[in-house]
């Protein structure tokens, strides 16, 4: 069976080779020396992790499980609002086809703001991680379910050498072992399958006791609530990446200060 996570690589993978052929090499390389150096991704987390909670606050037009989540998208406005509420970082959907993402999206929301960005996106090929430099993206992530475990190290390789973090994101234990043979040390758990969209935070709790010491541990998607954090919170998470619950708020500045403030 094919699942939608299939789909959406499948996808990817044509659109970059696309990319690819439309860009030459040393065009992006130039392009990735002459960004600003990369902001601290995962210590910008932990520094506020280390006194409340550390939010990655995402900056998400629609999604294939929820369609169109906000009409009055405005991609600046956005990004400042979470840095005014107390978010730590920000994540910017680029994907298009199925996001309703775009590049564009994560250039203007980090120009607006001082906080660092990761780049939502789906990481076929190391190349994307060098297009990632170019528009800005101080991390990248690496969803486990979508490489095998050559590629995960070769694209977590490729990020290492620009200085970019690097989100390793698992959904069960075996993604979790094979997300700790990789050098990055920040590991987010999605509550929600990418197979067949269903969210459950006992994902978030099976896997935080599997955190080694000194790896920043971030529950992801279905986060709606303070109280949602607070609950995680009792069982030692204090990192959260929260898109929808954010972007549906008329005035999302005072919604991200009443989830972390
Ligand atoms: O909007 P939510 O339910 O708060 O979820 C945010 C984020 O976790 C989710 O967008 C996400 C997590 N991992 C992903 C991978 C690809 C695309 C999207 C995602």
């Amino acid at each position: 069976m094919s699942t939608m996570l299939d789909t959406i690589l499948e996808t990817k993978r044509d659109e970059v080779a696309a990319r690819k052929a439309a860009n030459s090499l040393s065009d992006v390389q130039a392009l990735a020396m002459a960004q600003t150096p990369p902001r601290g991704f995962r210590a910008a987390l932990d520094a506020k992790a280390a006194s409340g909670y550390g939010l990655i606050a995402e900056v998400k037009k629609a999604s294939p499980s929820r369609g169109l989540i906000r009409t009055d998208f405005n991609p600046v406005s956005h990004a400042r609002d979470y840095q005014a509420g107390g978010a730590a970082c920000l994540s910017v959907l680029t994907d298009l086809t199925y996001f309703q993402g775009h590049e564009s999206y994560l250039v203007a929301a980090r120009a607006a703001v001082t906080l660092p960005v990761i780049r939502k996106d789906f990481m076929v090929d190391p190349w994307q991680v060098l297009e990632s430099r170019a528009i800005g993206a101080d991390a990248i992530l690496i969803i486990v379910a979508a490489l095998e475990d050559a590629q995960m190290a070769e694209i977590e390789d490729a990020a290492i050498g620009l200085d970019m973090d690097v989100l390793v994101e698992v959904h069960d234990e075996a993604e979790m072992e094979r997300a700790l043979a990789l050098q990055s040390r920040l590991i987010g758990v999605n509550n929600r399958n990418l197979k067949d969209f269903s969210v459950s935070f006992d994902r978030t709790y099976e896997l935080v006791g599997r955190a080694p010491q000194g790896c920043t541990f971030v529950a992801e998607s279905g986060l709606t609530s303070r109280e949602d954090l607070d609950a995680m919170a009792e069982r030692g998470v204090r990192c959260f990446l929260i898109g929808e619950a954010l972007m549906r708020q008329a005035d999302i500045e005072a919604a991200t200060r009443a989830m972390v403030g």
